[in-house]
């Protein structure tokens, strides 16, 4: 089926894909699919061990894969930040489903970062890559592929929900 009927998150690590994404798919009673728990289903290992396994280019070629091959219907489906390194794997996501970026501000990023610590993120050049420059790197990337853009700052993960929904007025009929 070519329907475009799923919803696509992108943004960066923290902007609230996973966690917004399940309350907007009860919002418009779609299902929900958190794109990295496929990954870690199809290779059997967390991310954080892929990570160190296979490395930044590795990881991604991983992501890719699974993510260009990706079945969905009626779906948000909540990406890894890192997605966007994709192009194959974004061009499919486009095709079935309508992609939302979720903006977060440089602040916003750095005040969420104590969450994400534990968990891996992408650093294509390098461990020694500072956050300025990862988001200045992923900001061009998230932005080529929004189809909708949303800003959600200061807002919590329902309220989030709520405008992204709103956002997509028009575009998805159970919005
Ligand atoms: N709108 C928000 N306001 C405050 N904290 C948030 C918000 N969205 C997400 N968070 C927090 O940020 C962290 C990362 O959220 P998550 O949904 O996993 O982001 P992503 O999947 O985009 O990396 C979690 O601790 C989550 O509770
Ligand atoms: O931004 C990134 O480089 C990554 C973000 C993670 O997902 P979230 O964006 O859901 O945190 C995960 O996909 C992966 O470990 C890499
Ligand atoms: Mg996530």
């Amino acid at each position: 089926m070519s329907e475009k009927n799923n919803i696509v998150l992108i943004g960066m690590p923290g902007a609230g894909k996973s966690t917004l994404g399940i309350v907007l798919a009860k919002i418009v009673g779609y299902d929900f699919i958190d794109a990295d728990l496929v990954i870690q289903n199809q290779c059997d290992k967390t991310l954080q061990k892929l990570l160190d396994a296979c490395g930044p280019e590795g990881f991604i070629a991983v992501e890719n894969q699974v993510l260009s091959d990706l079945k969905a219907e009626r779906s948000v489906i909540a990406t890894g930040g890192s997605a966007v390194y994709s192009d194959e794997a974004m061009k499919h996501l486009s095709e079935i489903g309508h992609v939302v970026y979720l903006q977060i501000s440089y602040d916003e990023l750095k005040s969420r970062l104590s969450d994400l610590q534990e968990r891996g993120v992408v650093l294509k050049n390098g461990v020694g890559m500072s956050l300025h420059e990862l988001f200045d790197e992923r900001k061009p990337l998230y932005e080529k592929y929004a189809e909708v853009t949303v800003n959600v700052d200061d807002l919590t993960i329902t309220a989030a929900a709520r405008k992204v929904a709103s956002a997509l007025k028009g575009l998805v009929p159970e919005a």
